[in-house]
C-alpha cells in the first residue's frame, strides 16, 4: 500500500494539508467553546457572541475544506485503484501462458473487483481515517496544555494503554482477513463457473444446481465472514471502553482543577470536547490499523503472478524454411504427452494430425504456438530453435485456431482488428479469405454490427471464420487448426479448409477427427499420433 501512497504522493500531500486545516478548525472550536462559557459565566455576552460568531465562521471554513477533502480523497483512490488494476494485468502480460492459467479466470476477476474494493474501502478510507484521526488527536492534545498540564499526561497515558489493548488481537485478525479474502475468491470462481454452466445446465434441466452452488459457496463465505466479524468486535469492544475510561477520567481530572480553580468552569467543555476528539481516535485506532494491515496479503497476493522469462526476443528475419521437430518430447509434470517425435513440416505444407483423444495433438499445436516452452528436444522454425525465440515472435507468424474461438462483445470488425489499425482492403481480403465476406453483407449493419456477448448472434460456424479471419488480417503464414473447422457444417468446413489448403502462401496444421476425403488427397501428409 506503501509504494502506492508514494506514488501518489502529490495528491496524497494535498490530502494531508487539508486533514490538518479541517482537524485544526474543529480543536479551535472546542478551545473557543471553553471562552464562550466562560464568557457566559462572567455574563459577558457581547464575548460570549463573538465567540460564537468566531466559531461559525471556522465551522464554514472546516466545511470548505470538507467538501474539498471529499472530492479529492475520492478522485485520489480511484487513481491508485487503477494503477493497483494496471500493474495486476501488466503482470499478466509478461507472464507465461501456463502460468496464467494455473487459476480460474473467475479468480483473476475476483482480484480485480472484489480485491480491489476491499483495498479501497478497508486499506485506503481506513488510511485516511488513521491519518486525521492522528491529526486530530495531536492538535487536541496540543491544545490541552493551555488548560493544564496533568490533563495532557492523563490523556497520554490513557492513550498508551487504549492502543495496546486491542493489539492482542492484531495476529488473529489479520488472519481471519485473509481467510475472508480468499474465500470471496473460491466463492467467485464458484458462481462464475456455475454461471458459465447456465447452457449446459438448462439442456440437463438441472438449473436448479446454480442455486445451489451459489448456496454452497455463499454459506461457507458467510461463516468466515461471521468469524471475521467476531474477532472485530473483541477488538471494538477493548477500543471502545478504553474511549469511555479515557473520556469519563478526563471530565473527572478537569472538574477537580475546576474545583480547586486551577482552570476556569469552561474548560470542561473544552477538555471534555477534546478527550472525545482524542478517544474516539485512539479507541478505534488499533482496529482501523489491523484492518489496514489485514489487507497487506491482498496487496501481496496481487504481486504474485510470476513474469515469465523469456531466454531472448530474437527475431525472425525472413521464413525461408518451414518447422522441423527433432526427438521431441513433452511431460506435464510427470506425464509424457510427446515421446521422441522427428518431422518436419514444409513452408507452404498441408498437414494433417490425427490420433485419438489424449495422443497429444493440442499440445503439439500448443508447443508449435510457444505456449509451451518447456518442452525436451528440438523444435525449429524459420532455422531458429523455438527456446532461442520469444513466444511472442513466434505468435507474429503463427496463428493458432482452437475449437471454440472467443468472441467479444462488440462488432464483427472490433473483433476482427481487436483494436488494431487495418485498412478497408486488409479486413476485406481477411473476409474473403475466411469465407466471411457473405455472411457479414448479409448482417444488418455489415460489418459493424453488434454480434452481442461472446458472439451469440453469429452461429458457431460463422464464429470460427470471424477467429480464422482475425489471424489472416494479420498475415499470418502458419495456420494451426484446431479442430478449427468443427464447429461448421460439411459445406462450409470443406470450403474453408479448400481454401486454407489452395493457398499456396500458407502452412497449415490441422488438428481434424473428420479428415474428408477430398481434402487428404490434397496435403502432403496425414500424421498419427498415438
Ligand atoms: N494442462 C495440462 N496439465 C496436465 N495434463 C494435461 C494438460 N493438458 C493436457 N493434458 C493431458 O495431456 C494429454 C494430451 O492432451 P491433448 O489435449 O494434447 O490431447 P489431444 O490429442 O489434443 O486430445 P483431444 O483429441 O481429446 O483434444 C491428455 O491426457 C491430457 O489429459
Amino acid at each position: 500500500m506503501k509504494k502506492y501512497i508514494l506514488r501518489f504522493w502529490k495528491p496524497n500531500l494535498l490530502i494531508f494539508g487539508i486533514l490538518v486545516i479541517t482537524n485544526v478548525c474543529l480543536t479551535l472550536v472546542s478551545v473557543i467553546m471553553a471562552s464562550s462559557l466562560n464568557a457566559l459565566v462572567d455574563l459577558n455576552f457581547t464575548l460570549f457572541f463573538e465567540t460564537l460568531l468566531a466559531n461559525a465562521v471556522i465551522f464554514m471554513i472546516y466545511l470548505f475544506f470538507s467538501y474539498i477533502l471529499i472530492n479529492k480523497k475520492s478522485q485520489t483512490k480511484q487513481k491508485m485503484a487503477t494503477a493497483i488494476r494496471t500493474d495486476v494485468t501488466k503482470r499478466m502480460e509478461q507472464t507465461s501462458y501456463s502460468n496464467f492459467h494455473t487459476k480460474p479466470v473467475g479468480t483473476y476477476a475476483s482480484w480485480l473487483s472484489n480485491d480491489l474494493n476491499t483495498i479501497e474501502t478497508v486499506a485506503f478510507d481506513q488510511f485516511y481515517t488513521v491519518l486525521g484521526g492522528i491529526i486530530s488527536a495531536v492538535s487536541s492534545i496540543i491544545a490541552m496544555f493551555i488548560f493544564h498540564w496533568s490533563i495532557v499526561l492523563l490523556t497520554l497515558a490513557v492513550t498508551i494503554v487504549t492502543i495496546l489493548l486491542p493489539m492482542l488481537y492484531q495476529k488473529v485478525l489479520s488472519l481471519v482477513s485473509l481467510l475472508v479474502t480468499e474465500e470471496s475468491e473460491r466463492f467467485l470462481s464458484k458462481v462464475t463457473d456455475s454461471l458459465n454452466g447456465f447452457d449446459t445446465f438448462f439442456s440437463f434441466n438441472l438449473l436448479e444446481k446454480i442455486t445451489k452452488d451459489m448456496e454452497e459457496a455463499s454459506l461457507k463465505l458467510a461463516d468466515v465472514k461471521n468469524k471475521q466479524a467476531k474477532v472485530i468486535a473483541k477488538v471494538a469492544l477493548l477500543g471502545t471502553f478504553g474511549n469511555i475510561v479515557g473520556q469519563l477520567s478526563i471530565m473527572g481530572l478537569t472538574g477537580y482543577l475546576v474545583s480547586q480553580s486551577i482552570v476556569s468552569v469552561g474548560s470542561i467543555l473544552a477538555t471534555g470536547e477534546l478527550a472525545g476528539t482524542i478517544f474516539n481516535t485512539v479507541g478505534n485506532i488499533s482496529q482501523q490499523i489491523a484492518a489496514i494491515r489485514s489487507v497487506e496479503p491482498v496487496f501481496k497476493k496481487l504481486e504474485t503472478i510470476e513474469p515469465s522469462v523469456e531466454k531472448s526476443t530474437e527475431k525472425i528475419k525472413i521464413i525461408d524454411s518451414g518447422i522441423v521437430l527433432d526427438n521431441l518430447s513433452y511431460a506435464y509434470d510427470d506425464k509424457l504427452v510427446l515421446n521422441n517425435l522427428d518431422f518436419s513440416f514444409q513452408l507452404g505444407g498441408k498437414y494433417a494430425i490425427v490420433g485419438a483423444s489424449g495422443s497429444g495433438k493440442t499440445t503439439l499445436l500448443n508447443i508449435l504456438n510457444g505456449k509451451l516452452m518447456d518442452y525436451d528436444g528440438s523444435v525449429q522454425f524459420a532455422g531458429k530453435e523455438l527456446s532461442v525465440l520469444s513466444g511472442r515472435e513466434l505468435r507474429e507468424h503463427i496463428l493458432y485456431m482452437d475449437q471454440i474461438p472467443y468472441l467479444f462483445e462488440g462488432t464483427v470488425r472490433e473483433n476482427i482488428t481487436l483494436d488494431e489499425d487495418f485498412s478497408n482492403e486488409q479486413i476485406q481480403q481477411a473476409l474473403k479469405a475466411s469465407n466471411l465476406d457473405e455472411v457479414v453483407r448479409n448482417l444488418p449493419q455489415g460489418i459493424d454490427t453488434d454480434i452481442g456477448d461472446a458472439g451469440r448472434l453469429l452461429s458457431g460456424g460463422q464464429r470460427q471464420r470471424v477467429a480464422l479471419a482475425r489471424g489472416l488480417v494479420r498475415g499470418k503464414k502458419i495456420i494451426l487448426l484446431d479442430e478449427g473447422t468443427s464447429s461448421l457444417d460439411e459445406k462450409s468446413a470443406l470450403e474453408i479448409e479448400k481454401q486454407l489448403i489452395e493457398n499456396e502462401e500458407l502452412t497449415v496444421l490441422m488438428i481434424t477427427h473428420q479428415l474428408r476425403e477430398s481434402i487428404q488427397k490434397q496435403l502432403n501428409q496425414v500424421i498419427l499420433l498415438s
